[in-house]
């Protein structure tokens, strides 16, 4: 395996600086308040927006997942509400279809709620004022949007410092599953922003990106990512992850979550769950990064988190193509749930917890439970 330098020289050179992602905006121009989500299903092929005038259109790109992540299902649902609220339609209806339309990433239905309750809260202090309602709804959802911004740069930080302190010395390989960059986040994201900032810092020597059956968020959307950024990374076939790590050549597992139990169970893209059984093998930490607004202090445990179950075809295709006999079954999980005791530390905008410190574990639901409540 080539040495730091060598693999920094094996980056792409002179890589452009290119505009910021924005994988969803509001739009106010005179036709009518839109949502616009760049359209993660056609990455990286092809840079299209979706343009939401209503909350059908929305419902369908996130359950196609042409919107996805976590905490970007958080900003979806809150701008959601919002558009319900500036279209005139029932804000009930859409706060209850929108929180509905995916069940394992928490903040989908947080930032739902988030905007719902401003748009009663404006309500109940000014009964009548729908155009001020509106106005208030939009601003929770802006409010939303630069709290993970905010809150995806401390990410960044607190997890850089603590690969420094893991992978003491030498550049970082780290190996990440899924999509967890620009593309799910009002910033830079969560794992993948560590990695970021490990680049930046010229401490990242090789980030190693599962492929990610069987919608290949890792494939498309992480690769197209660390292309943009410069970063040197290399692909890999999910099932090729465990001679990587028995080769040594992996320092760090980074991940995201969907949804972190009180207990620390935390359920993240299926195939998270063997890359900690593996990381443990060898001997490697596995780290997630997750916005405490992602710890679900009313989930007691993994048992009692509801794992998303797509439709067969996805297993049964391959980017769209048929490979399987027509008519096969497919076993296609959305997520899977590691239990505490494979994480070695969860990393959020707070700090740094280790899942196993029940004191750690109960601050950090507090602190999720009071953001959540002043929201
Ligand atoms: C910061 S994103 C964390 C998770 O949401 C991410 O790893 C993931 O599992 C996304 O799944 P997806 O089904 O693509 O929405």
């Amino acid at each position: 395996m080539a040495d730091l330098a060598a693999d920094r020289a094996a980056a792409p050179a002179s890589i452009p600086a290119l505009p910021p992602l924005r994988p969803l905006r509001w739009d106010d121009s005179p036709g009518g308040p839109a949502l616009l989500l760049l359209d993660q299903t056609r990455l990286p092929a092809e840079e299209r927006e979706i343009v939401c005038t209503g909350v059908p259109t929305l419902i369908d790109a996130i359950q196609r997942l042409a919107v996805r992540g976590a905490p970007l299902l958080g900003l979806a649902g809150a701008y959601g509400v919002a558009l319900a609220a500036a279209r005139g339609c029932s804000v009930g209806d859409a706060a209850e279809q929108l929180a509905r339309a995916r069940p394992t990433a928490v903040n989908l239905a947080l930032g739902v709620r988030r905007a719902y309750d401003a748009h009663q809260a404006h309500l109940a202090a000014k009964p009548g004022d729908l155009d001020g309602a509106s106005a208030a709804t939009l601003a929770a959802a802006r409010a939303l949007h630069r709290e993970d911004a905010a809150a995806s740069a401390a990410m960044a930080d607190h997890g850089l410092a603590l690969l420094e302190r893991l992978v003491p010395g030498g550049g970082h390989r780290l190996l990440t599953h899924c999509n967890t960059g620009a593309l799910v986040s009002g910033g830079e994201g969560t794992a993948l922003a560590v990695a970021l900032a490990a680049h930046r810092a010229g401490r990242l020597r090789r980030l190693w990106v599962d492929e990610t059956r069987p919608l290949l968020q890792g494939a498309r959307l992480t690769a197209y990512e660390a292309a943009r950024a410069g970063m040197p990374y290399s692909l890999l076939a999910d099932n090729a992850a465990g001679s990587l790590l028995a080769a040594g050549q992996v320092d760090a597992v980074l991940v995201g979550a969907d949804r972190i139990a009180a207990d620390g169970s935390t359920a993240n893209k299926v195939g998270s769950y063997p890359l900690a059984v593996l990381a443990r093998h060898h001997g490697v930490p596995f780290v997630v990064v997750a916005p405490s607004t992602t710890v679900d202090p009313d989930t007691a445990d993994g048992e009692a988190i509801v794992v998303e179950q797509r439709a067969a075809h996805e297993v049964a295709e391959f980017a769209g193509v048929q490979v399987a006999p027509p008519g096969a079954t497919a076993y296609n999980p959305a997520f899977d749930v590691t239990p505490p005791g494979l994480i070695s530390a969860i990393v959020t905008e707070k700090g740094v917890v280790s899942p196993v410190d029940v004191t750690g574990m109960t601050r950090l639901c507090a602190m999720s439970r009071s953001s959540n409540e002043t929201m």
